[in-house]
């Protein structure tokens, strides 16, 4: 039953209202698996201090802000070595041109390269080294992005899923990559967290060399003194798969957004400028998400927050199962075991908190502070309570980081190189576009 009213009641800390999961061959003993909130808390004792605000920007300089170069670095590359022939709009393959040097880059494949390498840094300290990909032609990265293709089947028809994981599990590693891409995407993230839990629990110290933990070594040193107990190696690197499925095309769709959405409106894109060159005088230097946090960046910010409010997150079902007792919801009674959903999708479109709902208006946030308050209650894009996403910092800090020095440094053109029709999405649990965003780049005046 999908609801469009009651989500204070359903997502909020504490909630009787249990998550509905589908057994998965790579997710299954994740947290995102565990329905009960005494079993979800124990996990989270692990893992919510490592995605703590505090935690994300101790890491910064080393993970972020290096990260970042190394993407800005790669446009710079292109926007330098474009000639005046080779980019034309409308040109098919412009992934293609991206090697060639025409100053057209794939941001939808740039992205996600960018969002992968950055969580698997921070997670496991050991990155696809993605962004070194020529044309950010990442092999994994792709094989991830097909993954999305069974996520619905997983989720409508657990069943089948099971049935064809066991049939393509006894595959050669080849034929599974040549042919089902989609599965082969989730092994490999299986195998990748695999390898690094290995590797911790062979070198139990290498994370105090480098000052730098990764999620398994809080897990390998549990607190006895509070009772934790370290999950089953199963379940961590069902945690490993989780961390890496949950963040990086959710990041990589709302980046797209913005970048779509800011270079379509030349009002927005002008007054973002305006704010970036005014704050961010040296556009060779990189700021911290502290400083972008703070004053002067006003813009910046509802820039990001308009960016995550129509990128959806998760746009379809989030389900939930209403306790045994049964629930009065919209008015009416609900027995119990019912499985309800409130939809990011309607609840961030809800035209009464947002007038003109499918506008891209960041000024919609630059409003008085009970405005702001009440439509911030009413985006879902995080989901909330004790069943919301773990990464939100982690999200934001890359949201922030990119999109400020992006636009600070390059002036994008995607008209020509990507079209409405590439933007619009289907739900495959997250949003997967038609096409793939593509823009030309150019270094911006100063
Ligand atoms: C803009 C980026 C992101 C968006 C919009 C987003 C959105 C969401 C949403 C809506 C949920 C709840 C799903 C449900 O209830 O079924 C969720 C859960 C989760 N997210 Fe995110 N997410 C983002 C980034 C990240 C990142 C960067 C990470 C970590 C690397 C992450 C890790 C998780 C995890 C582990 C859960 C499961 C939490 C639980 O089961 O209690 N997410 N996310």
């Amino acid at each position: 039953m999908r609801l469009n009213v009651p989500k204070k009641r359903i997502f909020k800390v504490g909630t009787p209202f249990t998550r509905v999961w589908h057994d998965n061959p790579f997710l299954t003993g994740s947290l995102q698996s565990l329905t009960t909130l005494p079993e979800t808390k124990k996990r989270k004792e692990f893992l919510n201090p490592f995605f703590s605000k505090a935690a994300i920007v101790r890491v910064e300089p080393s993970l972020h802000r290096r990260k970042l170069r190394l993407f800005l670095d790669t446009l710079q590359q292109q926007a330098s070595s474009a000639t005046s022939t080779s980019a034309s709009p409308g040109k098919e393959d412009s992934s293609e041109q991206q090697q060639q040097g025409s100053g057209v880059v794939d941001f939808f494949l740039g992205f996600r390269c960018l969002t992968a390498d950055t969580i698997m840094d921070y997670c496991f300290q050991q990155d696809l080294n993605a962004l070194s990909e020529p044309g950010f032609r990442s092999e994994t990265v792709e094989a991830f992005i097909a993954g999305f293709d069974l996520a619905l089947v997983a989720t409508y028809f657990p069943n089948f899923f099971a049935v064809l994981n066991g049939v393509i599990f006894r595959l050669s590693e080849g034929v599974r990559r040549k042919y089902f891409a989609p599965v082969y995407g989730f092994q490999t993230m299986q195998k990748l967290a695999e390898e690094r839990l290995v590797h911790l629990e062979k070198n139990p110290n290498c994370a105090s060399k480098t000052k730098l933990p990764t999620m398994f070594d809080a897990m390998l040193a549990p607190d006895v003194a509070k009772g934790q107990v370290t999950p089953s190696r199963h379940d961590m690197i069902a945690d490993g798969c989780l961390m890496i499925a949950a963040g990086t095309d959710t990041t990589a769709n709302v980046l797209g957004t913005v970048l779509w959405n800011v270079t379509q409106n030349p009002d927005v894109e002008a007054k973002l400028v305006q704010e970036l060159k005014k704050g961010m005088t040296d556009r060779e230097v990189v700021l911290s998400s502290v400083e972008l946090e703070g004053q002067g960046f006003e813009y910046l910010r509802a820039v990001v927050k308009e960016g995550l409010r129509l990128a959806y997150g998760v746009p379809g079902t989030i389900p939930r199962r209403v306790p045994k007792e049964g629930a009065m919801l919209g008015g009416r009674f609900i027995p119990g075991g019912t499985i309800v959903s409130a939809g990011i999708y309607l609840q961030n479109t809800d035209a009464a908190t947002f007038p003109d709902p499918f506008k891209f208006d960041p000024q919609r946030w630059l409003c008085d502070a009970e405005t702001h308050a009440k439509r911030d209650r009413q985006m879902l894009s995080f989901s909330r309570g004790s069943r919301a996403c773990i990464g939100i910092n982690l999200a934001y800090a890359t949201l922030h980081l990119t999109v400020a020095h992006l636009f600070r440094r390059f002036d994008i053109k995607t008209t020509g190189y990507t079209t409405e029709h590439d933007m619009e999405w289907n739900d495959r649990f997250v949003p997967v576009p038609n096409g793939r965003i593509k823009g030309l780049v150019k270094v911006r005046e100063e």
